[in-house]
């Protein structure tokens, strides 16, 4: 099992700085959230039998902590998959905490009832990101925006309810509102549609606004409008904002702090100039390589290696991004599929009768793919254990940029199988660092030693 921080050599004294996911002092955060999960069970389901248990869970958010002060703007920043819409939902009680804590003005709602989240709703409200799905068709843009006051029981006649709808949509400039009242949402425009939403959300006049790609399907053109909207909202009705995306160009311009996503976990997070200014964890650092220029349009980061987000049913151990890490080294959370992973990275390289050759000697990849630190791979029967280490130690000579090596502690010939001893996995807390909180073993100054000279941070 890989084991905490505080755990490492039995030793408690940390001399970076351990992160509070600060506030300033004289200022209670208005949302505080504490070591937060959210775990989505597979009990019986395909994903369960697949992986040969009884049961098995997605760890959409797995652990998140951080405070945000009011009228504040946070951003969650990460490829799909990293858990950022179930995180804002759960902020919201919309999608139930299985831990943790998160208060809303000094208001626990992990573990409260839906009977007792119902008043609590109108304080927070959600925008999402396709405001075509968002309204409902055959419903004119009075009903959808009145719609909020009347299962809130917030008006107590029509004339009020009216001038409230009215006022929110010169809020979000549909205006004059006479002219978009009786519209069908087919009627409008793309940025039309997303002011209404909005409006939607704003009549019930929240104080947390959880924002989930809220431009992300409308034209370049609009989007800027669009957040200007939320911003001027921001300013005049103090709301304070949640902003997921996975586009770093507009969380740059609307967001006071980002926290960066991987796999359920924040890795970064920190104020907006600074985490641009000096990126410092290694995803980060690849996620802003991959800001796309001007015109081009991609969302996946270009310069990662072994590109893809890893299964959340089954994290890596240790840094759930040690895989993809260009600059992983021992602690990091080494495993038998590491060590598959490496060998395929080899093959694909080679000519088809040293493929061939190789293959024959290790046998079953997916036999290497076994928890814990010791991988015991044995051989096809026919093959003599000390060929798989000698051709084990051959790759490992060939490839010392390969970071899998870094955490081989041992190998060894035993009981006719080949043992790779592996470093202990350590899951990486956040720490202090420079202006920002990085969950980084390249951050903790008692294991950067351990890092290759050329990759520690000082
Ligand atoms: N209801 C659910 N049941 C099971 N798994 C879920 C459920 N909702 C989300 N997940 C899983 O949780 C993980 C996080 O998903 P989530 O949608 O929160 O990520 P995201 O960062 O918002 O991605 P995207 O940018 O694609 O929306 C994914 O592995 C997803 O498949």
């Amino acid at each position: 099992m890989p084991t905490k921080p505080d755990e490492v050599g039995g030793s408690h004294a940390l001399s970076a700085e351990a992160a509070s996911p600060a506030t300033p002092a004289d200022e209670a955060p208005f949302l505080r959230v504490r070591d937060l999960r959210v775990h989505f069970s597979l009990r019986g389901g395909l994903l369960a039998r697949l992986f040969g248990r009884e049961s098995a869970s997605v760890k959409a958010v797995d652990g998140v902590s951080f405070d945000l002060r009011r009228g504040e703007v946070l951003g969650l920043v990460g490829e799909s998959g990293s858990g950022k819409t179930t995180l804002g939902r759960a902020l919201l009680g919309l999608t139930p905490a299985t831990g943790g804590s998160i208060q809303v003005g000094g208001t626990e709602i992990v573990g409260r009832s839906e009977r007792r989240l119902r008043p609590m709703r109108r304080r927070l409200q959600m925008v999402f990101q396709d405001p075509h799905a968002a309204l409902n068709p055959a419903m004119d843009i009075a009903t959808a925006v009145a719609h909020p006051l009347k299962i809130h029981k917030i008006t107590s006649s029509a004339e009020q309810t009216r001038a409230r709808v009215a006022a929110a949509l010169e809020t979000v400039g549909l205006t004059p509102p006479e002219r978009f009242l009786t519209q069908l949402p087919a009627n409008l425009s793309g940025g039309q549609k997303q002011r209404a939403v909005i409006a939607r959300a704003a009549v019930l006049e929240p104080e947390l606004l959880v924002a989930d790609e809220p431009v992300s399907m409308l034209d370049m053109s609009v989007r800027a409008k669009i957040l200007q909207l939320m911003q001027d909202l921001r300013d005049r009705l103090g709301l304070t904002y949640v902003y997921i995306t996975h586009d770093l160009a507009t969380a740059k311009l609307f967001c006071d702090r980002v926290a960066i996503m991987y796999l359920g976990r924040v890795v970064e997070i920190g104020p907006t100039d600074e985490i641009f200014a000096h990126p410092r964890h290694p995803y980060t650092r690849a996620l802003l390589a991959a800001i796309p220029e001007p015109g081009e349009v991609t969302d996946v980061p270009r310069d990662l290696p072994r590109g893809e987000v890893p299964d959340a049913v089954r994290p890596p151990a240790g840094c759930s991004f040690h895989p993809r890490c260009p600059r992983a080294f021992a602690p990091c959370g080494w495993e038998g599929r590491d060590l598959a992973a490496a060998l395929e990275v080899r093959w694909a390289t080679l000519r088809p009768e040293t493929y061939d050759a190789e293959r024959g000697l290790v046998g079953d990849l997916a036999a290497l793919d076994q928890p814990g630190r010791t991988i015991r791979v044995r051989p096809p029967h026919e093959i003599a254990p000390e060929d798989l280490l000698a051709l084990l130690e051959k790759v490992r000579s060939d490839a010392p940029e390969e970071r899998f090596w870094l955490g081989v502690e041992s190998m060894r010939v035993d009981d006719g199988s080949v043992v790779v001893e592996l470093a202990e996995a350590v899951d990486p807390a956040l720490l202090r660092a420079g202006g920002a909180e990085i969950a980084c073993h390249l951050y903790d100054p008692r294991l950067a030693a351990l890092a290759p000279a050329g990759d520690r941070t000082s």
